[in-house]
């Protein structure tokens, strides 16, 4: 029998929906931070040595990139040192890395979606401190590693912006919502399944991008969430939502005015869908969700 796979995350968007997807027939070990603080190289070392692995997939981050304009040195911790000593101890001991990195490291200066081959240049200290976990996984090489982008990431678990918004909208019939960013959404589901894919291919590209098929501003997909949260009984009053420029929202991290991304080299290995379709499925997982603790 193959050795399980290692994920790093248990409670994570990601981790859940690789937990929800699991291919038949593949083992895999969830470490939430409760079992391994990946900012703890020893308690690393300990994990690889109680249990074999071939490969480790990191679904672990620091994800609060307005937090992170305050506190730097933890999303450096957590997002570049603590993949720096994953990946050496990975290079050293010929396990796989599958890591996981964001559209949040280019400018949104580009006037096309961003392939694996354009320049990275982070706007915000979370952008930032991804691109230095990105350049410690390729520096140091562990065996047959790789990196995939992803971007906008929305499920059932945990928090993204498609719960955010219907939380607020529950709250208030008028919102207001950046028209001036424009990226890929992609459901965590979908990126699962991809991640369990790449596990299986023999040769890795160095970096793929994964999203949904399509390209949105905060503002037509927080549209999309309103209608689709009506038709699915998950709103029970209309919303007005406002469009406005990122200079009239108040936050203290600076985003990418345009970050979609060209996923194009990965569609030999998973087929993404519109990311209309995937936020359908998403909105029905919640309807289902809210008449299973109504009933
Ligand atoms: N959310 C998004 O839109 C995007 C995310 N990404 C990247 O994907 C990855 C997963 O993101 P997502 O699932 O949304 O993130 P979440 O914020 O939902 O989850 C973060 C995960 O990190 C784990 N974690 C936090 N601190 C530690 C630690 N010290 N040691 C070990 N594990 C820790 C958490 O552990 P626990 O399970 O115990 O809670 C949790 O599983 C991140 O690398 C992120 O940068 C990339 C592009 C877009
Ligand atoms: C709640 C809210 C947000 N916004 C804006 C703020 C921001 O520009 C945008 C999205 O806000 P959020 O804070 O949900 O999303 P944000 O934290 O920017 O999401 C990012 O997370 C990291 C982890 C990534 O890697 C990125 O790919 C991206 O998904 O929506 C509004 O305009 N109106 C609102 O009512």
């Amino acid at each position: 029998m193959c050795n399980p796979i290692l994920v790093i995350g248990q409670q994570g968007q990601v981790a859940q929906a690789l937990k929800a997807t699991l291919p038949s027939g593949v083992t895999a070990r969830f470490f939430g931070r409760q079992q391994l603080d990946i900012t703890h190289v020893d308690q690393l070392e300990n994990i690889l040595t109680q249990h074999k692995v071939n490969t480790i997939i990191n679904a672990s981050g620091y994800t609060a990139v307005d937090l992170a304009e305050s506190e730097p040195e933890k999303a450096f911790d957590l997002n570049a040192t603590a993949v720096e000593h994953l990946a050496t101890l990975c290079a050293k001991q010929n396990i796989r890395l599958i890591h996981l990195s964001s559209d949040y490291v280019f400018d949104g200066t580009q006037q096309a979606s961003y392939g694996v081959d354009d320049h990275p240049n982070p706007l915000n200290v979370y952008g930032k401190s991804k691109l230095a976990g990105e350049h410690a996984l390729t520096q140091l090489q562990p065996q047959n590693s790789t990196l995939i982008r992803s971007a906008w990431i929305y499920s059932p678990f945990g928090n993204n912006f498609v719960k955010t918004m219907l939380r607020v909208m529950r709250q208030q019939t008028t919102l207001s919502v950046i028209k001036d960013q424009v990226g890929s959404p992609t459901s965590a589901i979908e990126l699962a399944h991809f991640i369990w894919r790449l596990t299986q291919v023999d040769l890795l590209a160095p970096c793929y991008h994964w999203s949904d098929l399509g390209a949105v501003s905060w503002y037509e997909f927080a549209q999309q969430i309103a209608e689709s949260g009506q038709r699915n009984g998950l709103l029970n009053h209309p919303v007005t939502i406002k469009p406005i420029l990122s200079r009239e929202y108040s936050s203290q991290a600076i985003r990418p005015a345009f970050s979609a991304l060209n996923s194009q080299a990965s569609w030999s290995i998973a087929q993404p869908k519109p990311w209309q379709e995937n936020l359908e499925t998403v909105m029905q997982a919640l309807k289902h969700a809210k008449s299973s603790d109504c009933g």
